[in-house]
């Protein structure tokens, strides 16, 4: 893969197999930090989604370990997130409180202003509130008559039952139109009450990457890149403008 994806990369997709969940993270850590590398040669700022989940974090803390970690400016990265637990700000539950601990904290250089947390449950009275607030981040740092940002990098974890972000099967989340973000309510994934980015904000994304791990997680692998229905696994819906990468370690992909 050329460093910069050029056109003949366009909608390309791409699954890449790992042995296990440790080099698997390992692996999403090196992709990313060469990705903004080669994007900050070109341009920034560069906006990059983060997602929450074990192997999402995980991926965070190898960052964190990596020797090119401080190759990248992060003056000029702003980190997004592509859904939170809707809870109090800190609570160790929530995917912010998470990636602090595993990655942010220790990026000296990364100003406040780039990080850009969902509201919390002791800041907003609802989800919903929630996500109206963030949209208006979104759009704040978005161009022209956009509504978000083009994502240069989208993280997402996916659950067994084919979920990204907090986009759940059969929730009427997944066919909501016109919005960037949504409340949930009822999610199986505790904690119930969630906000998230819709299906529209996560195509707005230039790459989105599914990052993907363990022998619970194959089946939803299979239908997903198989084509199935969206409303049945969400993660068959996620493309990215110019490339879209499975990445999964060899139980995730063992179907
Ligand atoms: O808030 C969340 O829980 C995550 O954003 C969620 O979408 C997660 O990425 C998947 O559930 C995978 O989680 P695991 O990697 O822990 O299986």
């Amino acid at each position: 893969m050329s460093a910069v994806d050029g056109p003949d990369h366009a909608h390309a997709r791409l699954v890449v197999v790992h042995p296990d969940a440790t080099v698997l993270a390992a692996g999403v850590a090196s992709r990313l930090l060469t990705r903004l590398l080669d994007l900050q040669s070109l341009r920034r700022p560069v906006h990059l989604v983060l997602t929450g989940g074990t192997v999402g974090i995980a991926s965070l803390a190898a960052v964190r370990e990596h020797l090119v970690r401080d190759a990248v400016d992060w003056t000029g990265v702003h980190l997004w997130w592509g859904d939170e637990r809707f809870l109090p700000g800190g609570h160790p539950d929530r995917n912010e409180t998470q990636a602090r601990a595993a990655l942010l904290d220790h990026l000296p250089q990364l100003p406040a202003a780039n990080v850009h947390a969902m509201p919390a449950s002791d800041d907003a009275s609802t989800p919903e509130e929630s996500a109206g607030r963030y949209a208006a981040q979104l759009a704040e740092h978005a161009h022209a008559d956009a509504v978000v940002p083009a994502f240069d990098v989208l993280l997402l974890g996916m659950g067994p039952d084919g979920h990204v972000a907090s986009l759940f099967p059969g929730h009427a989340v997944l066919d909501v139109a016109g919005a960037s973000t949504a409340g949930v309510h009822g999610s199986p994934k505790p904690p119930p009450e969630r906000v998230t980015l819709t299906f529209e904000s996560l195509h707005a994304a230039r790459q989105a990457w599914v990052v993907a791990a363990g022998a619970e997680k194959a089946e939803a692998v299979a239908s997903a890149l198989a084509g199935a229905d969206e409303h049945l696994t969400p993660a068959a819906a996620v493309r990215g403008t110019e490339r879209t990468l499975w990445l999964l370690d060899a139980a995730a992909a063992g179907r």
